[in-house]
């Protein structure tokens, strides 16, 4: 996606400036680290989800890259200038996860207060529509369900026409029909040319709407790249059969296995080397409902961030199971 910028506007100073850079940036909450020496550059126009387990340091990332909270070492820069700067200047809009709703004024009345508070603002009607707030916009803010105060906290971010906007689980709180409204949005800034970053939970919006996944845990960068790269750099494949009473305890030691996990009468195994693994198997005469099956994101997700995994050497726990990986 190609970046715009506005004329004069902080990208258009910057020149070819990332849109977001992080430079050894670290922040501590007393013996907590949240962020540890984390070091990222997005472009302008990119859209990334920042992924990562509760705790990783997702929300830390989000607010110091805000200026909303000083980094206790190294630098941020929102398109080459200082956090605060671009926010001044209009160029960021956010929607993080709290934020309390103003008493007795309309959806309308505050977004039209928060627009006039930027030197660009989207039309007024267009960030209720992008927002999913069409219909709303006479309601009351502080009578809306969670849902509908989410969306307003994104008319709020859209309010001020950013050129980056940042997101912190934008659909956390939205139901089937509002997370499709919310994604069709996003997609249609996007294509703007607008950068958006983002945080979630959820593997499969971060697979299907992010243009990258930057898979954070402990603080630290330990995966970056599309959800087909990161499904390669988590390594391997799914091998399953049905064991029909044969001895499981050889299957471990087969080439390429990095994981065995045994359900009812079927086994499954990880393998870095599907081809030498399948081999194995058919000399053992093990193939009866054989199926071969590449990483899912979600592997490649549990790989990158549980606390006994190597890339070299996924993790493959038998509690962390879930209905998508059933084979
Ligand atoms: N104000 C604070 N004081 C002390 N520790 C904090 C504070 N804020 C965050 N932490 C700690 O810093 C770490 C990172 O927290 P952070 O909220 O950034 O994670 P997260 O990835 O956003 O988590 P979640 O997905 O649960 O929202 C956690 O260990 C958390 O307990």
């Amino acid at each position: 996606m190609a970046g715009t910028t506005r004329p004069g506007s902080t990208a258009e100073r910057a020149g070819d400036a990332a849109a977001v850079g992080f430079s050894g940036v670290t922040r501590s909450y007393g013996a907590v680290r949240a962020v540890d020496g984390l070091d990222l550059e997005i472009a302008a126009g990119e859209t990334v989800a920042l992924l990562g387990r509760n705790g990783a340091g997702k929300s830390t990332t989000l607010n110091i890259l805000l200026g909303l909270l000083p980094p206790s070492s190294g630098t941020v820069r929102l398109f080459g200038d200082a956090p605060e700067s671009a926010v001044r200047a209009g160029q960021v809009g956010a929607m993080l996860q709290d934020g309390k709703a103003i008493p007795r004024v309309t959806v309308r009345e505050l977004i039209t207060f928060v627009a006039a508070t930027y030197p660009h603002p989207m039309d007024v009607a267009e960030a209720l529509e992008l927002a999913g707030l069409d219909g709303f916009g006479g309601r009351r803010v502080d009578k809306l369900s969670g849902g509908q105060a989410q969306r307003v906290r994104f008319a709020v971010a859209l309010a001020g026409n950013p050129e980056l906007l940042v997101l912190d689980e934008p659909t956390s709180a939205l139901d089937v029909e509002a997370r499709r409204t919310f994604w069709r949005s996003m997609r249609a800034y996007a294509r703007r040319g607008h950068t958006i970053l983002f945080s979630t939970h959820y593997l499969e919006e971060a697979d299907e709407h992010a243009d990258r996944i930057v898979v954070i845990d402990r603080g630290r960068v330990v995966a970056d790249g599309s959800g087909e790269a990161i499904k390669r750099r988590a390594g391997g494949s799914r091998v399953s059969f049905d064991l029909a009473g044969a001895a499981t305890g050889p299957l471990s030691g087969l080439p390429g296995v990095s994981a065995v996990e045994i359900r009812g009468d079927r086994a499954l195994l990880r393998t870095t080397d599907s081809d030498a693994t399948v081999l194995a198997l058919a000399e053992l005469g093990l193939v009866r409902g054989l199926q071969v099956t590449p990483a899912s994101l979600e592997d490649a997700f549990l790989a990158l961030t549980s606390a006994e995994a190597t890339p070299a050497a996924p993790a493959f726990t038998a509690g962390a199971r879930t209905a998508k990986e059933s084979v």
